[in-house]
């Protein structure tokens, strides 16, 4: 091990779940009903991306009302929630709550890192809240991914230095806010997108945490 790592900090939507699918119908169904401009691919510009900013990104410059967007974030969070209702258990990617409880049982400090605000909900659904010794999501803190804020927040309440922390992230904003955050940042999926990450696994299913704490 070339590194002093005590701990790993997760992002949850594309690492710990897959709950693409589900903020993209609901944006669908949104941007059908108002007739705004989206697709699969606008979608994937979306990962990692906090609510508000996803609509700017839709609009692309379009300009609206602040309280037309409030109403349309507003209402694509309430479809989000409806999604959210059936997520279960089963919805956890691969064999990751197996490794989770490895790390812990290893003593890793563990975490999570999300620019959702219903990531204590989803994480509720799923069933491993108790798992992390923290839950920071898009309450946090005030400046979204790819500023570092999250992660940095989330290391000193687990009594973390930056240094010491691994984060695990499937969105280009959350790579670069691990890397600003001084984090080892593990990418999960195609290079285009994680690509600037320390290690990068093609899936979750890939990663293998001995390798992790072995090659950074
Ligand atoms: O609308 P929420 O639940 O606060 O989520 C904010 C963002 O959370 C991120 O985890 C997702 O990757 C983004 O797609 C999403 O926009
Ligand atoms: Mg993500």
């Amino acid at each position: 091990m070339t590194k002093n790592i005590k701990g790993f900090i997760f992002d949850l939507d594309g690492v710990l779940t897959d709950t693409a699918e589900f903020h993209y119908r609901s944006w669908q169904k949104l941007a059908d009903e108002e007739n705004l401009n989206f697709n699969r691919q606008i979608n994937e510009q979306l990962r990692g991306v906090s609510r508000m900013q996803s609509l700017e990104i839709i609009l692309a410059g379009q300009e609206v009302p602040t309280a037309q967007k409030k109403e349309w974030t507003d209402r694509k969070n309430e479809y989000y929630q409806e999604y959210l209702a059936e997520l279960t258990k089963k919805n956890i990617l691969d064999d990751m709550e197996a490794k989770l409880h490895q790390l812990k049982k290893a003593g890793y400090k563990l975490a999570v890192g999300s620019s959702s605000r219903n990531a204590k909900k989803v994480l509720k659904n799923l069933q491993i809240s108790d798992l992390f010794d923290t839950i920071s999501d898009g309450n946090s803190v005030e400046r979204a991914k790819p500023a570092p804020d999250l992660f940095l927040h989330t290391a000193e309440v687990i009594g973390l230095e930056p240094a010491e922390c691994v984060v695990l992230e499937d969105a280009e904003s959350g790579v670069e806010a691990a890397l600003a955050a001084g984090m080892i940042a593990v990418g999960i999926g195609p290079a285009e997108r994680v690509g600037k990450a320390h290690l990068v696994y093609t899936s979750v299913s890939d990663i293998d945490f001995e390798e992790v704490l072995t090659k950074i």
